[in-house]
Order: structure tokens, then sequence, then C-alpha cells
């Protein structure tokens, strides 16, 4: 717990050093304090952090360092929809084990009841109210080396957020510096007359407007952890399956009205992750095949040995093991649409194959005596450049003209940054429903990171970064992108190697698996949040070779 608080102290608070020093006799320290309504300004302060970090309560206690005692506190939280708050001291306190421990810290922490628990035992009051909040985090309000108390937030089922305590640090030193503005005005005035609300006079006066000026300075600071509302995004208007208002997706959509209803071949090109699939599922939703089948075909992930019967399907007997006979899926998408995906791992042997089926529109099954004709609307895709696979010779020429009939081109993500903040709504309007988690959206400044990132996996990667943050998220709006460092990716670029689809879909079991500390089933399982049943994830994770470790 120590090092936590320590590493905390280090990044968030390095700069201070305070001297929790008794200044003022209570009496002094409340008119200061009623000078300037401190129960509204809480208010004020909890309707602005509630939403933004989820923060259940908040509250202020003051103390007399020296004497041990409490000499105000005011605690705050939503009730029945409105946000009370209350002055629980009246006079003096003492401090218990907890607070005592709570006034020495010279540096924000965040502890859980159970940790509390751990040092103190259960039978301590934690907090200055009645409710059963479990997590807890506590800003010295501190400036200019003084302690002026606590400024507490506590919450009943989340832990808070690093981010919402480091946020809080500004709130906590925003009211320090009105305390130490007030005393000095106490100084100059001997306190009492000039100070309170209802007195009038000058100083008050400038209280006042010093108050709305700081207050609307955290405004602005708010201003990029407000919600980045999508709706307001000038001419939004995307295709129904595939998200997008980018020109170069405009361009896109407006190809696929004109191809889908032909039935032309078509070869869609672009990087991994880009939405090839999803384009090629739309051209034949939009077709005059749609209610015929679409069968895909994985060139890649098909061992090389069975790709031709897969595709071509087989005779009983036809080689060792083909025991049964098997339809081919040029066959099964008979009438229908054949999705060729990765079409450039296809072996050279299998592309001559290939051309003679779309040349002839006929399949010979292995094994077979006769000839099948079917009627077929072939799609492929790659990320390869083709040509250029060609040129080596690892494609077959007559094939690619073949299958270029109609090419089209999916930009990466990086050419269409303006997409961003849409598809990251997209997807965290899907997996928050996934979760049942009640979340509004991003903050402008979540919105920023994510347009500025590279994204070599495209909307892929964006999809699953977006499913973890969703998962991991406390507050209502997601603040904060923790993006992937970039130095595991700074070979692949647009030409050089790119994670597989079994390296990604191992990547993102094993991240999930680690979110969830090992769990594969159960509530809090894995197989829960990635949508699987618990038999199907434990063959992935046997197929993708995860370490037993990695599970419980
Ligand atoms: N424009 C988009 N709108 C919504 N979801 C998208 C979009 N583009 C991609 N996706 C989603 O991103 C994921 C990857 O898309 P898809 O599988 O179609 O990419 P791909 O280019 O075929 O990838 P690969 O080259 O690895 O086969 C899918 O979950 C898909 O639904």
């Amino acid at each position: 717990m120590k090092n936590k608080e320590h590493a905390l102290s280090k990044e968030i608070y390095s700069k201070k050093k305070p001297i929790a020093e008794d200044f003022f006799s209570e009496n002094k320290f409340r008119v200061a304090v009623a000078g300037f309504n401190l129960s509204e300004l809480l208010e004020g302060i909890y309707a602005k952090l509630n939403p933004l970090f989820a923060v259940d309560c908040i509250a202020i206690v003051l103390y007399d360092a020296r004497l041990s005692h409490i000499v105000d506190s005011h605690v705050c939280g939503m009730i029945s929809g409105s946000i009370p708050c209350s002055s629980s001291v009246v006079g003096p306190v003492d401090f218990s084990e907890i607070t005592k421990e709570i006034s020495r810290l010279d540096f924000p922490i965040l502890r859980s009841r159970e940790e509390w628990e751990e040092v103190f035992g259960q039978n301590h009051r934690i907090g200055n109210h009645d409710a059963e909040y479990q997590f807890h985090g506590y800003i010295p309000i501190e400036t200019n080396g003084r302690i002026y108390g606590t400024f507490e937030l506590h919450n009943l089922e989340r832990q808070l957020s690093t981010e919402g305590l480091t946020f809080c640090c500004n709130v906590a030193e925003f009211i320090a510096g009105l305390f130490s503005v007030t005393e000095k005005k106490g100084k100059e005035t001997s306190w009492q007359p000039v100070l309170h609300p209802h007195s009038g006079g000058d100083c008050h006066q400038e209280k006042v407007q010093q108050l709305e000026a700081e207050i609307e300075r955290l405004k602005s600071s708010l201003e990029e952890f407000h919600l980045f509302e999508v709706e307001k995004i000038p001419g939004l208007n995307t295709h129904e399956e595939i998200i997008g208002h980018s020109e170069q997706m405009r361009s896109v959509f407006s190809l696929l009205s004109k191809i889908s209803p032909t039935d032309s071949t078509v070869l869609i090109l672009g990087e991994t992750g880009t939405g090839k699939e999803l384009i090629a599922r739309a051209i034949h939703h939009a077709s005059g095949r749609a209610s015929e089948k679409l069968i895909k075909v994985n060139c890649a992930a098909i061992p090389p040995n069975l790709i031709e019967s897969e595709l071509f399907g087989h005779e009983k007997g036809a080689f060792t093991g083909a025991t049964e006979k098997r339809v081919g899926k040029f066959e099964l998408a008979d009438k229908g649409t054949i999705f060729l995906d990765e079409i450039g791992e296809l072996p050279l042997e299998l592309q001559v194959k290939l051309l003679r089926v779309l040349q002839e529109k006929e399949v010979e099954p292995i094994g077979g005596k006769k000839t099948i004709r079917t009627d077929v609307r072939v799609i492929s895709a790659t990320n390869r450049n083709l040509l250029s696979e060609v040129e080596a010779g690892r494609f077959r020429q007559d094939l690619f003209y073949r299958l270029n009939v109609f090419p089209l081109t999916v930009p990466s993500l990086r050419e269409r940054r303006t997409d961003i903040p849409l598809l990251a709504t997209h997807f965290l309007k899907k997996f928050a429903a996934k979760s049942n988690r009640v979340l509004e959206g991003f903050s402008k400044r979540a919105i920023t990171m994510l347009v500025n990132y590279s994204w070599p996996g495209n909307v892929r990667e964006l999809e699953h970064l977006i499913e973890r943050h969703v998962v991991m998220s406390q507050g209502r709006l997601i603040n904060r992108i923790e993006i992937p460092d970039q130095s595991n990716f700074s070979n692949q670029d647009h030409n050089g190697p790119v994670k597989t689809i079994f390296e990604n879909e191992r990547d993102h079991i094993f991240a999930v698996l680690e979110l969830c500390n090992g769990r594969i089933s159960g509530k809090n399982g894995a197989a829960k949040l990635l949508g699987v049943p618990a038999t199907t994830l434990n063959s992935k994770i046997k197929r993708l070779g995860l370490a037993k470790k990695h599970t419980i």
C-alpha cells in the first residue's frame, strides 16, 4: 500500500511539502468558511464531478490538527436525484484513529475499506457519514505548505480512478486557494464583519467575484473533459452497416451502390482490419442474391492440403481420410456469393484450378467423375499488393485480371481520421450494451487521443481498444485512452508485416483474460465479456496456445 501511495504522491503531488500546523482558532476558521458558503461550493463541485468520474460522495473535512479536532465537515452526495449538502460537525470533534492518519497525509491517496480494515480492524468509522462506502480517496487541502483539511471522495461500488483523484487535486487546490485568500483578508480586517456573506461590504463583494472567476477557470479546465457529442458532427450521414462519413468512405459507399446490384466480380483491397469483410457482406446484402447464401472462405486459415477439397469438395474415398463425401464451398454458394478472403495466400497450384472455375463456371470435386455447374458471384479480398505478388511470381497474372474486374480499395483509418469519433462511439455503444454498462460517451480529450494515434491495426484495433476501455471504465464518460505502445508497431507501417488474424485474436483473448484475472467462466469471466460460451473459449485458448498460467 505504501509503494502505491508513494508512486501516486510522486506523480501527482511532488511539488508540495506541507506543514501540518494549526493556524487559526476554530471560531475564526468557521467565519472564514462561512465567508464563501462552503456547502454551496461543495454542491457545485459535486454536480460537476459526479458525471465526470462517477464519484458517489464528496466531503470537506477541516482540522485543527494541533488540537486533534475536526472543526468543520461538509458532506455532499446524490439522494433521490438531488444533491443535498450537510454539515455534520457542530462542535469540535476529536480525531478518530483513521482521521488522525488522514490528517497526517501530505499527498493524495486511494484506499479501500478493506485496506483500512487491515490496519485498524472493523470497528472504525470510515469517513464522516453513514453509508457503507467501499472506496475512498483523500486529498489534502493545501496551499503554500499549509494544510487546512482533506477533500474526500467516496464510492459505494467502484474503485475511484487515479484520473479522478488527479483531477480532484486541482479542485482541492482551488478550495485551499479560497481559504488562503480568506485567511489573508481575515488578518487585514480582523475577520468577522467583512467576511460574513450577510454582512455585505467591499471585501465580501471581492470574495464573491474571486470565487466566480475561479469557478470559470475550473469550468474551462473541465471543458476538455466534457462529452464529445457525435450528433454535432457537421453533415453526419453514414452507411447503415459500415460506419463512416469521411470523404474517402463516402466514395466507397458511392462505388458500393453502383457495383452491388450487378453480378460483377469484386476485388477488395486494403490493410488488415479496415473492414473488407464488412464491405463484402454489404455488397452481397445489397445485391439480387441477398436472399441466397454468402459463403466465406479464408484462404489463409485452411491448411494448403485441405483447401482444394474445401473449395471444390471431394467424393468419399477420394484420398486417405476422405471417409465421407464433402460438398465444396463453391457448390454451397450456388446462386449466392462466395467471399474469398486473403486470396493472396492461395497456393499457386490452386490458383490454376480457381481460374478454371471462374472461366468455366464449373467445379470438379476431387475424385469426382463429373463437373457441377455453379452460378456464383465472386468477391475476393486481400491486404497484399497483388500486383507486386504477380511480379514476384507468387500470384498468377491471369487470375489477377479475372478477380480484379471491379477493384475497391478501403482506405486505412489513418487516411480517414474524421471517421474515428463516429466509429469509437459506435463501438462504445455496442460494448456498453453488451456488458450492461451505462456510458454516455467519450470526453473531448479522449477523442483527441484516439484521433491522434496511428492505428496500425485499423478499425479492428480501434474496436478492441474501445472494448477494453468500456470494460475498465469507471465513470459515465471515458476520459482518457490508454494508447498502445507505438514502439510495438514501429515496423507495421503500410508495407511492413502486419499482425495476422491469429495473432490479433490471440492478443485480444489474452488481454481480456488478464482483465478477468484469468477467469474463464462465470459472471466476471472472460467468456461472458467475449460473448462466447466458456467451452468455446477453452478450445480457442488451447488452439491459440495461451499458457495455462493465464487462466484459472
Ligand atoms: N466502417 C466500419 N464500421 C463498423 N465496423 C467496422 C468498420 N470497419 C471495420 N469494422 C469492424 O472491424 C472489424 C474488422 O473488420 P473486417 O474483418 O471487415 O476487416 P478486414 O479488412 O476484413 O480484416 P482482415 O484483413 O484482417 O481480414 C470487424 O469487427 C468489423 O465489424
